[in-house]
């Protein structure tokens, strides 16, 4: 059964029961001091697990001849009733083995007893106590789909402790001390609901009681109290309570109720008269008695308030859990259909739906006609422009509640007008498939022919604000669409702290060729190929990214000259020995393997810039491949010598090019093709495939490796893509 439902009966349950549940919580934690304080009395004898009733009942019956009762209690204590030798009333605790006065009974505590009454009926007689029971029985089924939870949540019963990633507070400490006190809660809960069961007679623990012959009963042979048999093999821990005879006429008996059978004794003869069984519904009264109210066990009663104190602790953190799953819901001005910017949202706690409504609020505010709904209610957007997907990941990589419907939603839905798209993935690297659904919905998309990539899928880690806001920043960019940059949580990133120096640039004929630029840091900035350089062209709010390949301690880029194009035509502007201001912004999920085993690097165009930087930076006889696309052997040029000096240095280990426009008129993805062993074979040993250049090439080689992955890996390639074997970074 999915999380939803194991969830939402949890939910449901817990609001079903609360005030009752946190009612007979604060009284059970009450209560649960009551045998404490009970037992701090010491009327209990140290040698009480020793002791036969041959040793104590000749000796009570000597020293009181009146004593009518014996009683041992849940604490153990043994209370003796009749009259003691003088005639008097008898009613006092005693040591068995001399019959020595310990104490008497106290009269039983007026406020135990209130909270007692509470506790099992809330003064409302039956109906209350059908209610307690009702509660008991919900907090068993909250016990029972909480344990799923976590199993779901850990992913198994052999990872039931390991460690618990902390979201929050509430969910962190809902789910640690659930684990720890499950058991006393499930035992609390399973006892309470029997004996409101057995209350209502709907367990049947009558039992008849000894029938005795007393034609039989003879008064021959007789032999001392201390010698029967009977009395030798019975120790006083299996009593509850013994019925002295009433005289010494031979037709009067003992009578004993032990804990699993009541034994009639003949007071002359020791002969046992009758014998019944109880049920085991009734020991099973008794043990819930015991371990519901922990009356015969100090610690056990510890241990159930504890439990008892938590109980109340999940209820306050399971509604701080889904308040806050709810605070992120949405309050839309535009309809579905009237709107440009569709923002759908996979959301499993809510917090995702914060960084879409900041989105969204930032889009209504510039007067863009704008809708955030869940992922599940994806449907055709006849208005619809652009297109933003923001999904957690759950589980085994799996999506979260609202989003289950979506791939097949998606299938159904075709939207009728090319749409714009972007995915951000919120997720953790504490779990091993870090943002795998929403790798999936961005290769999805990537195949659905209405829907044109804006961006690479981007990632945040732990919901960083500086991450969220480098995703804001580059779809506000590509999109052509001013976020404002007051909101809180999209930070304004126009620092230009680095000065560059122009150190050598090629030349080129015009535009759509592409150039390499080297540029010189004037301080020492660390920095790696995969890095991003940002540059403000126009001095204004317009940022150009460019992806870094670091060749000895310079910058280079690789540029294609668009007409009118503000990034390129700025930098081909640049002489040799000009300084510019600019930033350079680590890009960590695109950097070279650190401990790499096979790496291909598969480029088109100049997407093939950090790929010569990071071929630049191996040593000899590194397992790196690349696999390139350019238009002919004339834009290859560019990069010729440089690479086929890496193939002969052993830090390539091969070279594949694809002309589009030449000879067999390849692309990347074909040579791709041919090689799918190789390819399949990189994954499955661990290796990695890093994607750089246009987002068409990308989507061609994402499909592809769905297909090989699919057939020889049998997995997706979202499972990869979470573990950080294939890495993208395309535009
Ligand atoms: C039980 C659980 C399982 C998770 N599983 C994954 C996972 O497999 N991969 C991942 O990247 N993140 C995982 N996460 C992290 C969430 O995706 C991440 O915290 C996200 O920001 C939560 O968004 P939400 O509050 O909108 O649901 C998991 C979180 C929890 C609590």
């Amino acid at each position: 059964m999915t999380i939803s439902i194991w969830r939402y009966s949890h939910l449901a349950l817990a609001v079903s029961s609360f005030l009752l549940l946190t009612l007979a919580s604060v009284t059970g934690v009450i209560l649960a001091f009551k045998p404490l304080i009970e037992k701090n009395r010491s009327y209990r004898p140290d040698d009480f697990n020793e002791i036969w009733l041959s040793e104590t009942l000749p000796v009570l019956r000597k020293k009181y001849p009146g004593i009518s009762e014996l009683s041992v209690d849940a604490n153990q204590f043994i209370l003796v009733k009749g009259s003691d030798a003088k005639g008097e009333k008898l009613l006092a605790y005693v040591y068995p083995r001399t019959g020595r006065i310990l104490g008497s009974p106290e009269n039983p505590s007026e406020f135990f007893d209130w909270v007692t009454a509470l506790h099992r009926s809330l003064f409302l007689h039956e109906a209350g106590r059908f209610f307690v029971g009702l509660t008991a029985f919900l907090l068993l089924l909250i016990t029972i789909s909480g344990t799923i939870l976590i199993l779901q949540r850990q992913r198994g019963l052999k990872r039931f402790f390991n460690t618990i990633v902390r979201e929050n507070f509430a969910q962190y400490y809902h789910v640690v001390l659930g684990r720890l006190s499950l058991v006393p809660i499930f035992i609390l809960a399973l006892s309470g609901t029997y004996l409101s069961l057995v209350r209502f007679e709907l367990v049947d623990t009558k039992h008849t009681s000894v029938n005795v012959d007393f034609d039989a009963i003879k008064s021959k042979p007789a032999a001392r109290d201390k010698d029967f048999a009977v009395f030798q093999n019975i120790k006083l821990s299996d009593v509850q309570s013994i019925e002295f005879p009433f005289s010494e006429d031979v037709e009067d008996y003992y009578t004993l109720k032990l804990n699993d059978r009541e034994i009639t004794v003949n007071q002359i003869t020791g002969e046992i008269l009758g014998e019944v069984k109880y049920p085991a519904a009734l020991r099973l009264t008794e043990l819930s008695l015991d371990l519901h109210t922990g009356r015969t066990n100090g610690y056990w009663a510890i241990l159930l308030a504890i439990a008892s104190g938590n109980i109340l602790f999940f209820i306050y953190s399971g509604f701080t859990i889904t308040f806050k799953r709810r605070q992120g819901r949405v309050k839309n001005r535009f309809t579905a259909a009237e709107s440009e910017f569709i923002i759908l949202v996979g959301s499993e706690n809510g917090s995702t739906f914060t960084y879409a409504n900041a989105i969204h609020q930032q889009l209504i505010s510039s007067g863009k006609s704008a809708y955030v709904t869940e992922l599940d209610n994806y449907a055709v957007f006849p208005k619809a422009s652009h297109l933003i997907v923001m999904t957690a990941t759950y589980g085994l990589g799996n999506p979260p509640t609202n989003a289950l419907k979506f791939e097949k939603n998606l299938k159904k839905y075709p939207q009728q007008q090319p749409v714009q798209f972007s995915v951000l993935g919120f997720g953790s690297h504490s779990y091993p498939d870090f943002c795998k659904f929403a790798y999936e919905i961005d290769n999805l998309l990537g195949q659905q022919s209405w829907a044109v990539p804006v961006l690479e899928i981007h990632t945040v880690n732990d919901k960083s604000p500086a991450e969220f806001s480098h995703w804001a920043d580059n779809w506000s960019q590509y999109a052509g669409v001013g976020l404002s940059v007051s909101s809180e949580l999209i930070t304004a990133r126009q620092e230009r702290p680095h000065t560059l120096t122009v150190a050598s640039k090629t030349s080129i004929s015009g535009p759509g060729e592409a150039f390499l630029i080297k540029l010189h840091p004037t301080t020492r900035i660390p920095f790696t190929s995969g890095d991003l350089l940002a540059i403000y062209p126009a001095d204004d709010h317009r940022e150009r990214l460019y992806s870094i390949g670091k060749i000895g301690n310079y910058v280079q880029l690789s540029v294609k000259l668009h007409e009118h194009g503000l990034g390129s035509t700025y930098l081909y502007g640049l002489k040799t020995g000009d300084e510019f201001q600019a930033r350079i912004d680590s890009n960590p999920h695109f950097h070279f393997p650190e401990k790499p085993k096979t790496v291909i690097l598969i480029s088109n165009g100049t997407g093939i810039a950090p790929f010569l930087g990071m071929i630049d930076q191996q040593v000899a006889d590194s397992d790196c491949h690349l696999y390139c696309g350019f238009r002919d052997a004339r834009s290859f040029g560019l990069y010729k010598s440089v690479l086929e000096r890496d193939l002969e240095n052993r830090k390539l280990k091969s070279l594949h090019i694809a002309y589009s426009r030449q000879g067999e008129k390849q692309y990347v993805k074909d040579l791709l093709a041919r090689d799918s062993e190789f390819l399949a074979q990189t994954l499955s040993d661990g290796g990695t495939l890093m994607l750089c250049g246009s987002l068409s090439m990308q989507n061609n080689v994402v499909s592809l490796l769905e297909e090989i992955c699919s057939k020889q890996l049998k997995k997706n390639v979202s499972y990869y893509q979470s573990r950080g074997q294939v890495l993208m970074d395309c535009y």
